[in-house]
């Protein structure tokens, strides 16, 4: 079973730069957890703190209960995974799952039996005796994480693993990842900039940025209810208003923009600025005007997706919008030129923050 990771204030500067600002995170045992970014916000550097490559600066980090501080990385019950699986390609298959075993003196014949259950483990029977060079870029990744398991680390690292590999087989090794993960019931935290794995693969994702994180929730939580136009546009696409909040009443507020007055749902906003975000999924075009949060415009291009449609439109007043629509035959596709009005649900629409949230 893995282990629970609490991030208690945990600080790291290099020099007068802080690469990571008093995070604060509690990870389940045999949690699927994912830090998810831009470059550069300081996902890498909290997973080198993890496996004990960097230390905190200040805060502290505790796997399994357990105060981490002062421990070497091979004295963490850890294993890091990276982009570069670093194989050894004059070995066997089976030699590189099983080499961390055979550096803690494991027998051959159970090193043997151990890389041919990993390897069933991994969907990948009958390659132990294979050379690195047979196996595809997906074959390969998944052998690096048979070998990460082989020593049976409680906590795996991974960091950016599947970024080297073509567009299909890393949604095809998302699904793997998961089951893998489910399979062994070991805690995996993943960090990635790439939002779709993030949702895709995790129990609950963090949203960082410049060092900070911005919320943990669970995926459906931070696409649906995002805390701040940070959280909104890094994870999604928006139409996006500026404007101030009029009157408000029951979690609703009036939103009064330079293109006419919305109604939409209100957000923490601690008295910061604030913008309306709304969907793209959630806009649509129609030939007549709504009840509200409806704009006239004019639609400047249609672009055809495959599964959905986007409508990219222009209003009156100068907004550009794009709406969403689904390829499913139901809804009325408009054509470029064409006048009319995109509207939302205030259901749908948010008025977040602005920025992003601020170290205390
Ligand atoms: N050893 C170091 N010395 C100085 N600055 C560093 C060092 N390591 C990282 N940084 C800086 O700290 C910040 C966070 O780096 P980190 O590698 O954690 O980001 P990241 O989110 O993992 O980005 P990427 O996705 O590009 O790897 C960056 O601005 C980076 O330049």
């Amino acid at each position: 079973m893995g282990a629970g990771i609490d991030l208690d204030n945990v600080v790291c500067d290099f020099g007068s730069f802080r690469a990571v600002d008093h995070v604060n995170v509690s990870i389940q045992p045999g949690e699927f957890f994912s830090f998810l970014g831009p470059s550069g916000c300081g996902k890498t550097t909290i997973l080198r703190m993890i496996s004990g490559f960097n230390d905190p600066t200040s805060g502290s980090i505790r796997i399994g209960g357990k105060d981490t501080l002062g421990q070497r990385p091979n004295q963490r019950p850890t294993a890091l995974i990276f982009q570069n699986l670093a194989l050894f390609p004059l070995m066997t298959i089976w030699e590189n799952i099983a080499f961390g075993l055979e550096v803690r003196g494991v027998g051959k014949a159970e090193r043997r039996a151990k890389a041919e259950e990993l390897l069933a483990l991994v969907d990948l029977p009958g390659a132990a005796d294979k050379m690195v060079s047979q196996l595809s870029g997906g074959q390969k990744q998944r052998v690096a994480i048979a070998r990460a398991l082989a020593v049976e680390p409680d906590v795996m690292l991974l960091d950016e693993p599947l970024s080297a590999l073509d567009l299909k087989l890393r949604q095809h090794m998302r699904a793997e990842l998961r089951a893998i993960q489910k399979r062994t019931g070991v805690t995996f935290i993943y960090i990635t900039h790439d939002q779709g794995e993030a949702l895709a693969m995790s129990d609950r994702v963090g949203v960082m940025s410049q060092g900070r994180l911005q919320q943990v929730a669970d995926p459906r939580d931070i696409y649906n209810n995002p805390v701040n136009g940070f959280v909104a546009s890094f994870v999604g696409e928006n139409n996006i208003f500026t404007g101030t909040v009029g009157a408000t009443a029951s979690g609703m507020a009036r939103f009064d923009t330079a293109h006419g007055q919305f109604r939409a749902r209100l957000g923490e906003t601690g008295g910061a600025a604030v913008k309306l975000y709304v969907r793209p999924e959630h806009t649509l075009f129609a030939t007549e005007p709504g009840v509200e949060n409806s704009l006239p415009v004019t639609v400047t291009e249609v672009a055809f997706e495959g599964s959905f449609i986007s409508v990219h439109a222009h209003s009156d007043s100068g907004a550009s919008l794009v709406a969403e629509l689904r390829n499913d035959g139901g809804q009325m596709i408009p054509e470029t030129g064409q006048k009319g009005f995109m509207t939302f649900a205030a259901e749908r629409a948010s008025i977040l923050p602005d920025g992003i949230v601020r170290a205390k």
